[in-house]
């Protein structure tokens, strides 16, 4: 058995409103595991029915083997971190972050000593006799985790913890999580809509919808190997290309162009032989440059009617046959607009779903 089990387990609002359904998760200890899924798929529900906030309507919550459905919040051995840093704005940093200890009655030493040493991993020494109100957003984040952290948990559950923050402080405060998920040795749930940051930082990837796992796994599981399109939708930037084709033989037929199918993939695919399908291809799974050494690989060609720069990469938007693409390439290639692109596909990457279920074929 996992350190944390959660099994079957569903959350229905108002006696109606089946808002989880049929959650399965096994975490295991010292796991950095993110819950992603758009807006109002249930993410803070679950996070909050771990933490005890919330009931659990049906299913198991086991904890290193004890069942925890009952247990109050305050004796789950949790520490929750929001995203609105949740702070007391008429306590100081320092009382700020020893609330919990206080409230637990521990000894002005204790308090003192897991304060200085928290403050001191948290860059925030300084700041302790101040008020949250004189501290920029990522601070307060960090006097919010310092109070996660003084409590000496042994799970973290954190909820969009630096979407408040701007684009490149949520870049360092990604870094300083991890550094301090790893120092602390803490199991942590980490609740995001954001894909980059959960790709980034997770072992394990929870991709839900609608109250419903779509798929769990690996960072680069979910990317190469995305279980349905909602998933290979939700994971990648720019979005993956999706184009609606036929199934012949060993091709598929996309309006009055073919993309050719590596054997691997077609010997599957008898059942769909003449059927509407979709086809998945990255941005970066077009080839642009030496493309005539792929001799199998058959050649498109499109005129460019957008570039968009991203330092490292240009994103260029062109057609394929009728459809618009976006094709990933080092933006050391001087494209310009109204420029013709030759590319072709790269086999291997090719991603086919069924039209009527979305599930991968
Ligand atoms: N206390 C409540 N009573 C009734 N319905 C609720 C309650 N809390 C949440 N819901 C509903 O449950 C669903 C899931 O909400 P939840 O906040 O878990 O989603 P989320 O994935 O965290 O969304 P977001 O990313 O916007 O925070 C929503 O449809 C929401 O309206």
């Amino acid at each position: 058995m996992s350190y944390i089990e959660l099994s079957k387990i569903y959350k229905v609002y108002n006696e109606k409103n089946l808002v989880i359904d049929d959650f399965n998760l096994s975490i295991e200890k010292n796991e950095f595991v993110a819950l992603i899924g758009p807006s109002g798929c249930g993410k803070s529900t679950l996070l909050r029915m771990i933490s005890g906030l919330e009931d659990i309507t049906y299913g198991d919550l086991i904890i290193d083997g004890k069942r925890m459905n009952d247990i109050h919040a305050k004796d789950r051995d949790m520490s929750m971190v929001f995203q609105n840093y949740a702070l007391y704005p008429h306590l100081t940093n320092y009382d700020n972050i020893a609330f919990g200890l206080k409230l637990r009655k521990e000894s002005k030493e204790v308090i003192k000593e897991r304060l200085s040493s928290v403050a001191k991993m948290l860059d925030l020494e300084n700041y302790l006799e101040a008020y949250p109100s004189e501290l920029s957003g990522g601070q307060r984040q960090r006097v919010a985790l310092g109070r996660a952290m003084v409590q000496n948990s042994h799970i973290f559950l954190m909820d969009e913890p630096l979407s408040n923050l701007d684009a490149k402080l949520r870049n360092r405060m990604r870094i300083e999580i991890l550094k301090l998920h790893k120092q602390l040795n803490v199991t942590t749930i980490y609740v995001t809509h954001d894909q980059v940051e959960a790709m980034t930082m997770a072992d394990k990837i929870v991709v839900m919808d609608k109250g419903e796992v779509q798929q769990i796994g690996k960072p680069k599981e979910l990317y190469y190997n995305p279980a349905n399109l909602f998933v290979a939708k939700f994971i990648g930037d720019p979005d993956i290309n999706i184009l609606g084709g036929t199934l012949q033989q060993s091709s598929v037929q996309i309006g009055q162009s073919v993309i050719e199918l590596n054997p691997s993939l077609y010997q599957k695919l008898d059942e769909y032989e003449g059927k509407e399908i979709l086809v998945g291809i990255r941005a970066e799974d077009f080839r642009t440059e030496n493309i005539y050494v792929e001799s199998a690989e058959k050649q498109y060609r499109g005129m460019i009617e957008l570039i968009e720069m991203r330092g490292d990469s240009s994103i260029l938007m062109t057609k394929f046959d009728d459809n618009e693409i976006t094709i990933k390439v080092p933006s050391s290639q001087n494209y310009e607009l109204g420029d013709n692109i030759d590319f072709s596909v790269n086999q291997s990457r090719i991603l086919l779903f069924d039209k009527e279920t979305g599930e991968r074929i």
